[in-house]
């Protein structure tokens, strides 16, 4: 199994939390994001980016602050997975809309992990597109399951990771 990079933005650790759960399950290395230097990118053939959405549906600050270097990667060839935290309640009209700002920077990679409603409840989602989100999403204040649900989703990418 090749070596993950794993890149997260986290306010309060809700995604922190998140993504430390999911990259147990893979050889991976865990950084926050605002560690994130061009080099990263360069390391690894497979990645996944976990960010919350704060504001109103914007991505986390600290990972906004370097999509500079996502722009400028080359992810030709390579994979890259999706985690959205966010919340249904509060948010229902910008519920995870942050994930989307990853899209038109990543076009080279091959994006992996759509997953399924499975439940959760919200009025509008920009990273609901064609009836799935791009990513994994977990509403981890919401969710008392969202273990189960960063499970399954696991599952779905073990495939291609
Ligand atoms: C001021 C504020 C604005 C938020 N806006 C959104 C939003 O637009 N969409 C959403 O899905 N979640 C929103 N959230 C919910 C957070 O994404 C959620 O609490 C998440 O668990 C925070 O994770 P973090 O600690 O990793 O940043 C917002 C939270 C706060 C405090």
């Amino acid at each position: 199994m090749s070596k993950v990079g794993v890149i997260y933005g986290s306010n309060s650790g809700d995604t922190k939390e998140v993504v430390q759960y999911i990259a147990a399950n893979f050889n991976s290395e865990i950084i926050d994001v605002k560690e994130l230097e061009a080099e990263f990118f360069t390391k690894f053939d497979k990645f996944i980016f976990a960010a919350s959405t704060h504001g109103q549906g914007e991505l986390q600050k600290d990972f906004k602050a370097k999509l500079n270097l996502v722009a400028e990667a080359d992810f030709g060839g390579k994979t890259i997975a999706l985690v959205g935290v966010g919340g249904q309640v509060k948010h229902p009209t910008t519920f995870l809309d942050g994930l989307v700002e990853f899209l038109p920077l990543i076009r080279g990679a091959k994006l992996v992990g759509a997953s399924d409603v499975d439940g959760y409840k919200f009025k509008h989602s920009l990273a609901f597109i064609n009836g799935k989100f791009v990513g994994a999403c977990i509403d981890f204040k919401n969710d008392p399951e969202w273990k189960a649900r960063a499970d399954k989703w696991v599952a779905s990418i073990k495939g291609e990771f």
